[in-house]
């Protein structure tokens, strides 16, 4: 699965991933808990290639991602959804779905293949496709942003943040929704930042702590503590 290995990213100077090293467990679901400023988007950031790594590694089955420039990791089996949703207001819902299937050059069965799936995992964004994208809330967006992600992810799925901002009807079917993913899809591995502790505990079967862009592993310990 994902192997990060002494990961150091710089921003304007400053020191921000500090020789960040972790394993994350295949078919598991690995949750980054810090706060704001923590370092957990430019943790995903560099893993997609969005931000450089100044040194160490990044391997997803063995197949190093850092050499890779940013349009080919995605083809590599990785979905992310960032913090900020960004759909393109323009398109359809379904079409902002479809896209990095679409950018992947899928064959057209696949991408409908691909989005029989969102669409049976998520039923609301069905209900929704035809909308444009700015002509959903910010939770529903989220929502959207997941299905999108789910078009590419193979093999490993990061959702930044996902619960920021989501009013807490919102969060609940949110919260169910990564429960159903599980079931569904149990080879998926995913990597889930948060600030709170308390959000995913329920999904979380490892937990991770990021402080001052230094990863640490917690241990089941610490958690019942
Ligand atoms: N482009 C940039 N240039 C300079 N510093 C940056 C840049 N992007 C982020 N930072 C800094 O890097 C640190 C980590 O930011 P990051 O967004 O990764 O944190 P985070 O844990 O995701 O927190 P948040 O929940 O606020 O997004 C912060 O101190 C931030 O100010």
């Amino acid at each position: 699965m994902l192997t990060v290995s002494s990961l150091n990213v710089s921003l304007a100077g400053a020191k921000i991933l500090r020789d960040v090293t972790f394993t994350l467990k295949p078919g598991a679901t690995t949750v980054l808990i810090g706060r704001n400023g923590a370092g957990k988007t430019t943790l995903l950031r560099a893993i997609m290639g969005l931000t450089p790594a100044e040194s160490g590694s990044a391997a997803l089955d063995g197949r190093q991602l850092l050499p890779l420039p940013a349009f080919a990791r995605a083809p590599a089996g990785i979905g992310y959804a960032p913090e900020d949703r960004r759909l393109i207001p323009e398109f359809s819902v379904e079409d902002n779905i479809i896209l990095p299937g679409q950018a992947l050059k899928l064959p057209q069965a696949e991408i409908k293949s691909r989005l029989e799936k969102v669409y049976a995992l998520l039923p609301e964004l069905h209900t929704m496709r035809a909308r444009p994208g700015n002509g959903v809330s910010g939770g529903q967006g989220k929502m959207v942003a997941l299905g999108r992600a789910l078009m590419v992810a193979e093999k490993l799925l990061m959702l930044d943040e996902p619960f920021q901002g989501l009013a807490p009807a919102l969060a609940l079917d949110y919260a169910r929704t990564l429960s159903r993913l599980r079931e569904t899809m149990r080879d998926l591995t995913l990597l889930i930042t948060e600030s709170s502790p308390n959000l995913l505990k329920s999904v979380a079967d490892e937990t991770m702590l990021i402080e001052r862009g230094a990863v640490t592993l917690q241990s089941p310990d610490a958690e019942a503590a």
